[in-house]
């Protein structure tokens, strides 16, 4: 049983791994993961603020993994053109289009400020 729930943390990690290795997007997400805790911690987040920082970037990681499961999973079903496959992608990005949004939001509420008060 025990065995069975470490091997599923597992697969979700080579998950993840096999995504972030194909995924120009998510090696984007990335680079912005640490550039984002990089920035945090040079400028001392406050508790609450690491909490929203966190929650968004971990929000825009799974819209982006769910969507990458997504493309995988119509390229096997419909690898011909069909408009519902398309349609499927294109709202799949689209979550994560939404997400992202609300990322870059969350990251100008934390960070404008501080990197204003910063340059100026
Ligand atoms: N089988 C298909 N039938 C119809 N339209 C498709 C199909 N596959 C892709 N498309 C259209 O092409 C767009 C791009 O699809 P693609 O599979 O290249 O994903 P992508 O958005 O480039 O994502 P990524 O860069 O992460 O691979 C889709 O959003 C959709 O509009």
């Amino acid at each position: 049983m025990v065995r069975r729930r470490v091997a599923s943390f597992g697969y979700a990690f080579q998950g993840v791994w096999s995504a972030l290795k194909t995924e120009v997007h998510l090696q984007f997400h990335a680079a912005a993961t640490v550039i984002v805790i990089g920035l945090g911690l040079y400028l001392g987040l406050a508790r609450w603020e690491w909490v929203a920082v966190a929650v968004a970037i971990g929000a825009v990681w799974s819209a982006e993994l769910v969507n990458t499961a997504i493309e995988t999973i119509v390229d096997l079903v419909s690898p011909e053109y069909h408009p519902l496959a398309g349609r499927a992608k294109d709202v799949a990005a689209g979550a994560v289009l939404v997400m992202a949004v609300a990322a870059l939001a969350v990251g100008l509420l934390i960070f404008g400020p501080k990197l204003w008060a910063l340059l100026a």
